[in-house]
């Protein structure tokens, strides 16, 4: 049926057609719309100086997806997912997003940092929100439109005068959210965004996040060491192995149906399996650093 155009059966006066004017869309549907962009990382490797931090990164992240990153600490997730979002250049390999190579910061490739630091403490909830559109040249009606929209998909309208340093550590990163999401970005890259949280702020966060994800259609790339939160989110998760020169060790994809249910028993062998293969990880790590001795000690349970 044409848009805006709905078709009425009028009792025996066959079919009538009403014209009606276009609901206007929101940005979140229209963002849903244009779908994420897709990334592209082939044979990607970073160095600091003489240091080689990660190298040989392959991965194919259709747009759309939720990709978790995980890995011993240490290992470079945060250096690649700033590669990703343009903060620091590939030193070797290439790194595109839909097709483009990422050559420096963009509203294309939002960030969420683990830190609510992030935020502009000198400035109100509403400000921090628009602060993107503001920089486009947006209207002041825009941007109290924007500020309307992603304030209540994190449900925070009611803050919208507040100051950072007046809010919960949850909601500082919800604000985060809507601000990386007023720019509507076609990737979203999340750098432990619920690491310093509480577990019921945690798991609430979570939730929304998944919720935020679908509405939005943007691409998702989530740095966590919890492998819970992992497979609660993610379409597949990417494992590191232990750094220096850290590559990708395995790809799972999470078939399992949404939401997610932790006590499924496919989710509790994927929990395993990702345990292991991490585990094996850290003791790699913990050997290079040799820290081995306390490793036994600790198994032994001394
Ligand atoms: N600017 C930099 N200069 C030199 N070395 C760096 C720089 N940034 C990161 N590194 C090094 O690169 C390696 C990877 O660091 P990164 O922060 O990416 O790891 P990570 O996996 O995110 O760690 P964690 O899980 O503990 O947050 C580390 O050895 C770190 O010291």
């Amino acid at each position: 049926m044409t848009e805006g155009i709905e078709k009425e059966t009028a009792p025996g006066n066959g079919a009538l057609t009403v014209a009606t004017a276009p609901a206007p869309r929101t940005r979140t549907e229209q963002a849903a719309e244009k779908r994420g962009a897709a990334l592209r990382v082939e044979g990607a490797g970073i160095t600091f100086g003489d240091f080689r931090a990660v190298q040989n990164i392959d991965l194919d992240i259709p747009a759309g997806e939720f990709l978790c990153l995980l890995g011993p600490s240490g290992c470079g997730k945060s250096t690649l997912l700033s590669a990703m979002a343009g903060f620091i250049q590939v030193s070797e390999g290439s790194l595109t997003a839909d097709g483009v190579p990422v050559s420096g910061p963009d509203p294309e490739l939002g960030m969420v940092f683990q830190s609510s630091e992030a935020l502009f403490d000198w400035m109100t909830v509403h400000q921090n929100v628009t602060f993107g559109p503001r920089m486009r040249g947006c209207s002041r009606a825009e941007q109290d439109r924007v500020a309307d929209e992603f304030l209540g998909l994190v449900g925070l309208r009611h803050c919208a005068d507040r100051y950072p340093g007046q809010l919960s550590g949850g909601m500082r990163q919800r604000v985060q959210i809507a601000r990386v999401l007023a720019n509507e970005p076609g990737v979203v890259l999340m750098d432990e965004p619920f690491g310093a949280l509480d577990a019921q702020t945690r798991q609430v966060l979570q939730q929304e996040t998944a919720r935020i994800w679908r509405s939005s259609g943007c691409t998702v790339v989530f740095v966590t060491h919890d492998i819970d939160e992992a497979i609660l989110l993610a379409d597949r998760v990417a494992v590191m192995t232990a750094g220096p020169a850290a590559s990708i060790k395995s790809l799972y994809t999470v078939d399992l149906p949404r939401p997610r249910d932790e006590s499924d028993p496919a989710a509790l062998r994927l929990r395993n399996k990702l345990r292991e293969d991490i585990g094996e990880e850290v003791r790699k790590a913990m050997r290079d650093q040799g820290l081995d001795d306390q490793l036994d000690r600790e198994a032994k349970g001394a």
